[in-house]
């Protein structure tokens, strides 16, 4: 397996088969909780959805963001509205659009506002998601190997529907003018929180982002940068899977940073879009290996965020948690 930064790379273009996928996957997830992935499938498909969003956040009305804001972890996001970190002093420097989930063959139809600009594209952003839900399962697949649990145990637990909880985030983050007097950070430090979440982000402007390796200390550790692999989708896991796989997947802190102080010319647009993978909310999280086996790092990693190996908790719930926590300041400041 090759090597890019802190993080390992893997084509599983020629990888169907669960186990074969679970031998080539599991040990970096299992380690990092991040691994860019090439021959996806998805490389055309991901290059429209970017040439679609930064349509949408140069092109589309400020009525129609403001139409379509943000309302039960859909719809448009504002910069400085989110602050993933609660430590950091700063808001977060980067716009977004959460879509929720659309029928294939009835797009026209969406689970909730779509903005004219993205709404014209419903059939295409339907299509993604679903190339995006598929991929999923398949890691869902090897990862129920990799445990030694039924091939479908985690695949079962995940659905498409009206009721589906996956989110489809274009992210925007805007350029940073020579001499500008900013915070570094363009998302606060975080975990995310569902099954994983594949990130693609687009090769111009898009460095910044960085993990804090599993083993580092949670005060004070060494971030290291993933790094960029044209073409390769960058899978990461989340709050949800470590928990349900008592921590054997790991959900890695990560963050996206500027450089300080910012250089003379300034610093470019940065464009990024993520499938954040939920389970299907009534699935109950309770882990599924030995609690015991946990190691101390793991159980005070999980702590601090709130998440507590062995309790019987379902999907919603836990989502419904976290979404509080990130949008606690964006309500107490409106
Ligand atoms: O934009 C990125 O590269 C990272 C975004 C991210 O981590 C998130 O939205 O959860
Ligand atoms: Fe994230």
């Amino acid at each position: 397996m090759a090597q890019e930064g802190a993080v390992a790379v893997v084509d599983v273009s020629q990888l169907e088969d669960p186990k074969a996928l679970a031998d080539a996957i599991a040990s970096a997830l299992g380690s990092t909780g991040f691994l860019f992935i090439r021959g996806h499938g998805m490389e055309e498909q991901a290059k429209e959805m970017f040439r679609l969003s930064e349509r949408f956040f140069k092109e589309e009305s400020a009525e129609e963001k403001k139409r379509c804001a943000y309302d039960n972890n859909r719809g448009y996001t504002y910069v400085s509205q989110e602050q993933l970190d609660p430590d950091h002093p700063a808001p977060d420097l980067k716009e977004g659009f959460n879509t929720g989930f659309i029928e294939r063959g009835n797009p026209s139809k969406p689970t909730h506002p779509l903005p004219a600009l993205l709404a014209e594209h419903a059939g295409a952003l339907s299509e993604f998601q679903h190339s995006c839900f598929e991929f999923c399962q398949r890691l869902m697949r090897a990862f129920a190997v990799a445990l030694e649990l039924p091939v479908d145990f985690f695949s079962s637990r995940h659905h498409e529907g009206p009721d589906s909880t996956s989110i489809l985030r274009f992210l925007h983050y805007p350029a940073i003018p020579p001499g500008a007097k900013v915070a570094n950070i363009r998302a606060g430090a975080h975990s995310d929180f569902g099954s994983c979440t594949l990130l693609f982000q687009r090769p111009e402007g898009g460095d910044g982002l960085e993990i804090l390796p599993p083993g580092e200390p949670l005060e004070g550790g060494r971030w290291k940068p993933t790094g960029m692999v044209p073409d390769a989708v960058l899978v990461n896991i989340g709050d949800a899977l470590e928990l349900w796989s008592g921590a054997r997947f790991k959900s890695t802190l990560h963050r996206v940073v500027l450089p300080s102080p910012i250089p003379p010319e300034g610093i470019p647009e940065r464009f990024s879009m993520a499938w954040f993978f939920q389970p299907t909310s009534s699935a109950s999280l309770k882990t599924c290996v030995d609690v015991t086996s946990i190691s101390e790092y793991d159980l005070e990693r999980m702590e601090k965020k709130g998440v507590k190996p062995g309790a019987d908790i379902t999907a919603g719930q836990h989502l419904q948690a976290r979404l509080d926590s990130v949008y606690k300041l964006a309500k107490a400041a409106a």
